[in-house]
């Protein structure tokens, strides 16, 4: 059997890839720092996904099993000098940590004489997350190995999506999700034959679709969760029958929708339709996804190449007024939550510095950018 290794059996991990990856015929060996969960995966082997939808679907995962990283390296070692793919969710400020993991299995399988050609997926909401991991896992590399590497590990791009909330069950393992799913994978960075599995899709040039993505999934979800928190709301599909924050959340898509048929020349009807959807996706009465969970980690969220800041700056730089993505930011900065330590560090900063550095330093603006400006303007006027 195909053996895959994945990173963070968390909810899209579990919920989304992990799924695929079993149905595609490999042994899904997931690695996480929950003890608990990785316990558990060895004791079931198998767990379930429910549809979050009016049919109450549910399939189970099978041929699965765990990896403790913080305390089982050998094994971590062994399963990734024996694995065909690579995959990761763990977050984008957690790929650093992972990478050493990474690489120290590289590394053992080239010693082992094991290497052979195999991918190393990134599946996180961040635009070349592989080529970030990539620069990472290199770094813990020597000369001699990086270049044995290099020649026969593949490392795609790739943009996923399916909203998957946190999960509230009795059981550890099972994960509800959304009915709608996309994985797209860059083709030409991949090392070997392309496979065929089903829900993942291989493109020539990625950055139409991690861009489209980002910046209307989670562009979206990021002006429901800042704007849905202030008017007091709690869970997505809740605030989106607030006829106010639906509005602002379409005015927002049609910023970014501005800018990402210009930049990739999208046909404007086929984009709309595509708008569209995820605003139905957002509606879905049948996933409570938390406000919290979708405005977590706000300096990430505001930074530079990031789907707030990003496409409001290049419309700025465009002669454009991004008023709806501003009033977004200015949410964004009033974003507090005891349980997020971006959270608390933002209101810290905002306190020590102000909220015109706080936000530029966020940013990576400086602070008489024009963007700046209009978001200290917004954020006086924004309800605490
Ligand atoms: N949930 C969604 O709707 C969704 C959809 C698409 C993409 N994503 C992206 O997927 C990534 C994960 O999101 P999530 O919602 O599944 O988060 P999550 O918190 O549910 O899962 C992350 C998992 O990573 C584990 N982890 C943390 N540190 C680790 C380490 N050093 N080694 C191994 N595992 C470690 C955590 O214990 C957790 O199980 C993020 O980048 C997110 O943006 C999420
Ligand atoms: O995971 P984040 O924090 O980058 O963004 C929060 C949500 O927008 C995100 O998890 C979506 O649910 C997901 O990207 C849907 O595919």
């Amino acid at each position: 059997m195909k053996q895959a290794v994945h990173f963070g059996a968390g909810n899209i991990g579990r919920g989304f890839i992990g799924a695929i990856l079993s149905k595609a015929g490999y042994q899904v060996t997931f690695v996480d720092v929950n003890k608990a969960v990785i316990d558990e995966l060895n004791e079931k082997g198998s767990y379930t996904v429910q549809i979050a939808s009016a049919e109450q679907a549910s399939f189970v995962v099978e041929n699965v099993s765990g990896i403790h990283s913080s305390s089982e390296h050998e094994r971590l070692n062994e399963t990734i000098a024996k694995a065909s793919l690579i995959t990761a969710s763990v977050g984008p400020n957690i790929l650093t940590h992972i990478a050493k993991d990474i690489a120290a299995g590289l590394a053992y399988a080239e010693e082992q004489s094991m290497l052979k050609e195999l991918n190393v997926v990134a599946c996180e909401n961040m635009i070349q997350a592989t080529d970030f991991l990539r620069g990472e896992i290199e770094g813990h590399l020597n000369d001699t190995i990086k270049e044995r590497v290099l020649s026969k590990v593949g490392f795609p791009n790739s943009a996923v999506d399916r909203i998957v909330p946190i999960q509230h069950h009795d059981d550890l393992l099972t994960v509800q999700v959304e009915p709608f799913f996309e994985w797209v994978v860059e083709e030409p960075s991949w090392k070997g034959s392309i496979p065929n599995m089903e829900g993942v899709q291989f493109v020539e040039d990625l950055s139409p679709f991690i861009e489209r993505k980002l910046l209307t999934v989670n562009t979206g979800h990021a002006a429901i969760a800042y704007i849905g928190l202030q008017e007091g709301y709690v869970t997505v599909d809740r605030a989106m029958e607030n006829a106010a924050i639906k509005e602002k959340v379409e005015q927002v898509l049609s910023e970014t929708s501005e800018f990402l048929v210009g930049k990739y020349e999208l046909d404007p009807e086929q984009h709309k339709a595509y708008v569209n959807k995820i605003i139905s996706r957002f509606e879905n009465p049948y996933l409570s996804d938390e406000l919290s969970r979708v405005g977590r980690s706000p300096l990430r969220k505001l930074s530079a190449k990031e789907r707030l800041v990003y496409p409001a700056r290049a419309l700025m730089e465009q002669g454009r007024e991004p008023n709806a993505l501003i009033d977004t930011i200015a949410a964004a900065l009033h974003f507090k939550n005891e349980e997020d330590q971006e959270a608390i560090a933002l209101q810290a900063a905002i306190e020590e510095h102000g909220v015109k550095k706080a936000f530029a330093d966020a940013a990576d603006l400086p602070e008489d950018d024009v963007l700046v400006v209009a978001v200290v303007r917004k954020y006086a006027a924004a309800v605490r």
